[in-house]
């Protein structure tokens, strides 16, 4: 599990650690790590000009001493100071090397990186305008972020308003012991690039950290949640989904969420909806059944003017639900709790509509409202996306970011709802269902895509190898 902290929570463990270490430890081992991956990047240090951007706190401090261990290996570092007065021990230690402060209307070289150093975690959102200046000095060089891009919101993973400023966008952030919330969830991730994590561990201990709110599943976190088949499991212990989508308007969408409810993860898949997709799914999926019990039900994908009514009717069944599209704009119409277990898998826009703001609200802060959607509905929610959010009722979220840009595709949703419901009936819980269901998803459709584009059924076919692809 790749786990995010917050700025408080990863405060707390650095200081708990600090007290068992000889001071500026732990300073040198970030310094250090993050001095020998831009070396990597680089290729060969000699010859080789690396700009520096500093604020005036720690952040500025890891930069300086990385730049010392660079200017020693034969790199040229100018810093572009953005403070009267950067960490001064790191200041001395790079001057001491041969890295050398730029003068206030000094050029410097065209460097071929940059290091971000501006702010870290102690950092507020926006760039002041000393700061953006610098950033536009080096338009178009790579550039390394430490820690966090400076600008960006670590706890929110929001962007910097118009009015806060602008922030920076980075090739690669290196950041330490842990992830930050911003590494993770979507706007702020985008700006990160791939981000490397740096240990902080070794002589004297490691952070201690609390259990982490935001998340991400890894392949093994999926392997080891995914119910399997034993040897004498049969259909119905393996769980039998109902979907309940599709209309005459969008037969598709109906054929497209029994796709995903069929990918053999559920022992059964039933369908109960319009008769002519209901012919098609039989001429398509011939293993699918007609009405009966089931353990979960899949609805409102394409449901249009039938969606209340297909909500209304799962509901009854007092089983797990997962309610998409058509039906999401019903799920407070019954009055009292939607199901004991439920997830809602709005997009943007549907969630803007559900919680009654603007999509571009949803957009610029996506986990703020999939943990509001959460608490609100009482249900866990899926908040689709380049990085898919999963909340919790409990305010824990999952990111997920398996998935090919290519993804975004008509119908893929649709896909999506079907494996939910699969998973929900073979008894995984809401959050679990969800979360594995979208990293599934993902994964598919990176195999489905394998570089090129891909159509909704696509990703539903790809499923099994996803699952075989997991490790054992
Ligand atoms: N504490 C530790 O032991 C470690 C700290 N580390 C580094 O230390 C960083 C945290 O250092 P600090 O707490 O000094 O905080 P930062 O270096 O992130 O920045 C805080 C400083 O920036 C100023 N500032 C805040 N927002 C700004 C903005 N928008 N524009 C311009 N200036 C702004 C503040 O006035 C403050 O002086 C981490 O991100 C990490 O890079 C690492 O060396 C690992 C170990
Ligand atoms: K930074």
């Amino acid at each position: 599990m790749r786990r995010a902290h917050t700025v408080e929570e990863i405060r707390s463990a650095e200081a708990a650690l600090m007290a068992t270490l000889p001071e500026g430890a732990l300073m040198e081992r970030a310094s250090t790590g993050l001095a020998h991956l831009v070396a990597d990047l680089l290729g060969a240090c000699y010859g080789r000009t690396v700009r520096l951007l500093v604020g005036s706190g720690d952040n500025g401090g890891d930069a300086l001493y990385a730049g010392a261990v660079l200017a020693r290996r034969g790199c040229r570092v100018e810093v572009r100071a953005l403070s009267s007065t950067p960490h001064p021990a790191g200041l001395a230690a790079l001057r001491a090397a041969g890295g050398r402060l730029l003068g206030a209307d000094e050029p410097g070289r065209r460097p071929d990186l940059v290091l971000d150093a501006v702010v870290g975690i102690g950092g507020r959102p926006g760039l002041r305008d000393d700061a953006a200046a610098a950033l536009a000095e080096v338009a178009g060089v790579p550039v390394v972020a430490v820690d966090v891009p400076s600008g960006v919101g670590v706890d929110t993973g929001e962007l910097p308003t118009a009015a806060q400023g602008t922030h920076v966008t980075a090739d690669l952030t290196v950041t330490f012991g842990t992830h930050r919330v911003c590494h993770l969830v979507d706007p702020a991730a985008a700006a990160c690039g791939p981000v490397h994590v740096v240990p902080l561990g070794g002589p004297g201990g490691d952070l201690v950290l609390a259990p982490a709110s935001v998340t991400a599943l890894q392949a093994g976190d999926v392997a080891r949640l995914l119910p399997r088949p034993v040897g004498e499991s049969q259909k119905y212990d393996r769980g039998v989904v109902g979907v309940r989508a599709g209309s005459a308007r969008y037969p598709g969408a109906g054929l497209l969420c029994v796709a995903g409810a069929a990918s053999g993860l559920a022992g059964m898949v039933r369908y109960v909806g319009d008769a002519e997709v209901a012919a098609t799914v039989k001429a398509q999926h011939p293993e699918v059944v007609g009405d009966g019990r089931v353990q979960a039900w899949a609805v409102g994908s394409g449901g249009d003017e039938d969606a209340r009514r297909h909500l209304a009717e799962a509901r009854a069944d007092e089983v797990p639900l997962v309610v998409d599209a058509d039906a999401l704009r019903h799920v407070t119409d019954f009055g009292g709790p939607l199901a004991s277990a439920a997830v809602l898998t709005p997009h943007a826009g549907e969630l803007a509509t559900m919680l009654d703001v603007e999509r571009s609200a949803v957009e610029a802060a996506p986990l703020a409202h999939v943990r509001r959607a959460a608490e609100t509905f009482g249900a866990v929610v899926l908040l689709k996306g380049r990085r898919t959010l999963v909340a919790d009722r409990d305010g824990d979220v999952r990111a997920v970011g398996t998935g090919p840009a290519w993804l975004a595709t008509a119908g893929a949703g649709d896909v999506l709802t079907g494996l939910v419901g699969a998973l929900l009936a073979s008894g995984l819980a809401p959050y679990d269902a969800a979360s594995v269901g979208a990293w599934l998803h993902g994964s598919a459709a990176r195999l489905a895509s394998a570089g090129g584009p891909l159509v909704a059924g696509d990703v539903a076919r790809a499923i099994p190898s996803a699952v075989r692809a997991l490790p054992a």
